[in-house]
């Protein structure tokens, strides 16, 4: 471990206080003190982490974006920093990044977190690469892992080998993604190709010995000359030993999985007080909407089962294209609904129907011309009363929180692994569910709307 490092952890804990007496404010006279330092390359990855922390116990705070200078966060022991830059240029992501690592270094955070996706969404140009290498640099770290399983959630890694359900990843939906098409299963290759530094590999055999072994394996790969390892993990028990064996790592690169074994880690050293029962999040009073902008099979289905129970209003994207005010449309529509029950409004459409608009509009205006038709809608439904709103897809999700004006999210209770109920900070307070394209249930839409009644 460099020295710097070293002396970084070597420090006494405090008293353990709880977080409401660690953290005040986060500007430079009253910092919060963060234990977790959480960086995240889209908005619902970010929400996903955030769920799995407050799951497991850390009062955890979520801000979209780097937090402003004179935004004041509630007391956190982990505060999760939702970025979007899975798919901007690497040297963008980079530097967002940077600025994320200085904003929680500078609130105290004593171990970092790169958060990307489960089924590892990156190309060889980056962006995963390119930013592990830029954390470490500025943490002065030379060794990391990287570990994106979410067993419940059905990804899984073995011999470096990354799994979606059962199979592997390059046969999976996730070789068709439309910017980061996954065609090769291997992790230790596929980072390989996006890094300078050497990856190595801690396989199945080593890690379910444990966390001494897999510390000792960390151990051999540094001195190997590695500076990542590719770790596999089957159960969430690989990651809770994979979790401790990192304790000492400043930087921690992988999935919302990764996080399960890092709560532990603080409260053994006493920094953190034991789990108590999930935070409750205050009561939102006001009108339900699902909007929907994810094409994923999974949104397809908790769509369908949503159009058999409740009304919901389907956008057009070439009608759209050709000048109709789709957004008049729906908000009138909703309004005459609303009142009685939720609504979905989605642009969600099969792949074949998504490639038509593709070919018509271009990929990206498409996207860029329904995910502003949404944010619109939205924003018109919350002056018109909305308080509790469901959003399918990552990007869609980006899109209409940022024209909401949310700034911050604070966690309550998972709806499905990797999707919790949020309260938005601000005016007016929304209930947010932010889900992941591929995660849920077929019944996500509707159980969580449940959850709030
Ligand atoms: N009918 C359609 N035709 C073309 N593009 C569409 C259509 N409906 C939605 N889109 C676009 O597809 C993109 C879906 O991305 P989004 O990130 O919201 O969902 P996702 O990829 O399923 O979610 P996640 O990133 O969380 O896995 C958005 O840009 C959206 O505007
Ligand atoms: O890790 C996942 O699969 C999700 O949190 C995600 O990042 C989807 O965009």
């Amino acid at each position: 471990m460099h020295e710097e490092e070293q002396a970084a952890r070597s420090e006494q804990p405090p008293p353990q206080p709880s977080p409401a007496e660690r953290g005040r404010g986060h500007n430079e006279q009253t910092p919060v003190t963060v234990l977790l330092g959480c960086i995240a390359d889209d908005l619902t990855g970010a929400t996903d982490l955030a769920n799995m922390l407050a799951r497991e116990g850390m009062h955890t705070v979520q801000t979209i974006g780097i937090p402003a200078r004179e935004l004041v966060l509630p007391p956190a022991d982990a505060v999760v920093i939702a970025l979007k830059s899975r798919t901007i240029a690497p040297e963008d992501a980079v530097r967002q990044s940077l600025v994320a690592l200085d904003w929680l270094k500078r609130n105290g955070a004593r171990q970092i977190l790169f958060k990307y996706c489960s089924t590892f969404d990156s190309t060889d140009a980056g962006n995963i690469g390119p930013v592990a290498d830029a954390l470490l640099k500025a943490l002065h770290a030379r060794f990391t892992i990287a570990c994106p399983a979410f067993p419940e959630n059905g990804r899984s890694l073995f011999q470096g080998n990354l799994f979606v359900g059962n199979v592997a990843l390059a046969d999976s939906g996730m070789r068709h993604h439309p910017l980061t098409p996954m065609t090769d299963s291997n992790l230790v290759r596929v980072l390989g190709r996006q890094t300078k530094a050497k990856v190595g590999l801690v396989p199945y055999n080593i890690v379910r010995e444990g966390p001494a072994a897999i510390r000792k394996a960390f151990e051999q790969l540094q001195h190997d000359g590695m500076t990542f390892a590719i770790v596999d993990a089957i159960e969430n028990q690989h990651l809770r030993d994979i979790g401790a064996a990192a304790s000492d790592l400043a930087l921690i690169t992988g999935g919302s999985g990764i996080a399960i074994g890092l709560p532990a880690n603080f409260r053994k050293e006493n920094r953190l007080a034991p789990a108590g029962p999930p935070e409750k999040l205050e009561r939102i009073e006001g009108l339900s909407a699902v909007l929907s902008g994810s094409c994923s099979q999974a949104t397809l289905g908790q769509i369908a089962a949503w159009k058999a129970r409740r009304p919901a209003f389907a956008l057009d994207p070439l009608a759209l294209a050709q000048g109709r005010d789709l957004v008049a449309d729906a908000t009138a529509w909703a309004q005459i609904h609303m009142s009685r029950e939720p609504v979905l409004i989605y642009a969600s459409a099969p792949p074949e129907e998504v490639a038509k608009v593709q070919a018509a509009l271009g990929r990206e205006k498409a996207g860029a011309l329904i995910e502003e038709t949404l944010a619109r809608i939205a924003q018109r439904l919350v002056a018109a009363g909305l308080r509790k709103l469901v959003i399918a897809g990552g990007e869609t999700s980006g899109a209409i929180v940022q024209r909401l004006g949310v700034s911050v999210l604070k966690i309550g209770p998972q709806i499905d692994p990797g999707v919790p109920w949020t309260v938005s900070l601000g005016t007016p307070r929304l209930a947010l569910a932010l889900k992941s394209g591929n995660f849920g249930g077929p019944d996500f839409f509707i159980k969580a709307l449940e959850m709030l009644a």
